[in-house]
């Protein structure tokens, strides 16, 4: 594919009519409020309409989990356990505590009740019920509810729930989940917050219910930045676009360089590998519509870099901590030729969970403390409030609030 510079870049990306397109909107808007009404029957309807599947009952048995895992081989219960433990240790790790600071306190609680959207479209993703179930449980949820379109009795996504023991999973997919979530129905209880990767419709649904609910980002179809160099390996460069474009025709790559000719070896050599892809339609349908080679200076490039905010970027690049650096707005970096996007997408240890589609500039990737909640305990001394109570009154009068002006005055000694 010809690549283009900065200028052309923005240019076309900004008219680009992204997967949240008005009709996009409203089908959706239409799918929240069918389940508002109709409940599980709408539940049932609508996982008929769009993933083939006639069901009797939305809950899944907690025997179909247990048979999962216990048909696994030991070589993935293996790989699970190692995910798991290095999971569990980072989000440990980052966990907020309550801090006393004397007449204040900041405390931290866990959240009551979640949801968790593991996807399961065109192909099952047993990573993301760790990289989300892990955090909630290190924060101490109470409940955890979690809803995926994954239908066989036996499969590695409901082994991999009950490797972590949850026991509250649902058959739904899509943008019915999400709403079933926000809203309950007969079977699915209202959360407090939803959490979850998805596709365009899960990404969508998740921002038109927000508010109702909380959610913890718009983690839609995947996208991968690289930065790379003529030092980078361009077979490994050609898999790292491919690895994103494997998961959805949306996803989207960006392949940046300062360097023409080594974007037109990767170029050719995407070409040569393509067809020998497993997962090429979806690759072809990506790459053909959402593949965006961009050859410009130093400057142009990590300006654009923040300007995309992309869910990954991959430094590839003999000056990758000069790069690194500069920086500021990605979903997570990774830094390095070894260290590429699908080791963080299995096993590193920070959650796969990423906000994409340009929100990384105002948020973050999914953690422990996405499912937490704080609050502050003011508990001023009595020589303290002596102190501020009079700035706090002429504030109050200036507002003309005169019952707050009153309550401080109240307290004032004279
Ligand atoms: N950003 C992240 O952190 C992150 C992490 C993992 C996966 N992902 C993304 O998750 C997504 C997984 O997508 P998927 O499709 O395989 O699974 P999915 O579970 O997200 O979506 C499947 C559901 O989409 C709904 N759907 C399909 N066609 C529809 C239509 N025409 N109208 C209404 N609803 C429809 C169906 O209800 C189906 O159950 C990919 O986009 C992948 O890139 C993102
Ligand atoms: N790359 C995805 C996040 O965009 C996460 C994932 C799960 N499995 C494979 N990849
Ligand atoms: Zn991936």
């Amino acid at each position: 594919m010809k690549s283009i510079n900065v200028k052309e870049f923005i240019d076309t990306f900004s008219s680009d009519e992204s997967y949240t397109s008005a009709e996009q909107l409203k089908n959706v808007m239409d799918i929240l409020n069918d389940v508002r009404q109709n409940k599980d029957q709408a539940l049932l309807d609508y996982t008929s309409r769009f993933d083939g599947q006639e069901l009797d009952e939305i809950k899944v048995p907690l025997s179909y989990l247990k048979e999962s895992y216990e048909q696994l081989d030991e070589d993935i219960k293996k790989a699970l356990v190692t995910a798991k433990e290095r999971i569990e240790a980072y989000e440990k790790s980052i966990k907020y505590e309550d801090r006393n600071l004397g007449e204040f306190t900041y405390v931290y609680r866990p959240l009551e009740r979640v949801g968790i959207y593991v996807p399961g479209g065109t192909a099952l993703y047993p990573s993301s019920v760790l990289m989300t179930v892990i955090p909630a449980q290190v924060a101490g949820v109470k409940e955890i509810h979690v809803t995926t379109p994954t239908f066989e009795r036996n499969n590695i996504t409901f082994a991999t729930l009950y490797l972590l023991g949850v026991e509250n999973v649902y058959t739904v997919g899509g943008a019915q989940a999400v709403a079933a979530l926000a809203y309950g129905t007969e079977t699915i209880p209202k959360v407090d917050k939803i959490a979850g990767p998805g596709n365009a419709y899960v990404a969508i649904a998740k921002r038109l219910v927000y508010g109702d609910v909380g959610i913890d980002s718009i983690a839609g179809p995947s996208e991968i930045l690289l930065y790379v160099d003529e030092s980078s390996d361009v077979d490994a460069v050609v898999y790292d676009v491919f690895a994103q474009a494997e998961h959805d025709p949306n996803a989207r790559t960006f392949l940046l360089s300062e360097s023409e000719a080594f974007i037109q070896k990767v170029e050719q050599r995407m070409e040569e590998l393509i067809e020998d892809q497993p997962r090429k339609e979806i690759i072809k349908h990506s790459v053909a519509n959402n593949h965006y080679p961009i050859v410009d200076t130093r400057e142009n490039l990590i300006k654009v870099s923040n300007y995309i905010a992309a869910e990954h970027v991959s430094v590839q690049h003999e000056e990758e901590d000069a790069i690194v650096d500069a920086i500021d707005y990605a979903g997570a970096i990774f830094k390095g030729k070894t260290t590429c996007e699908a080791i963080g997408d299995y096993v590193a240890g920070p959650s796969h969970v990423l906000p994409t589609d340009r929100t990384a500039r105002f948020s973050h990737g999914l953690n422990v403390n996405d499912f937490m909640t704080s609050h502050s305990i003011i508990s001023l001394t009595n020589e303290t409030y002596q102190s501020i109570v009079g700035d706090a009154a002429i504030i109050a009068d200036r507002e003309g609030l005169f019952a707050h002006k009153a309550s401080l005055l109240v307290r004032k000694e004279d």
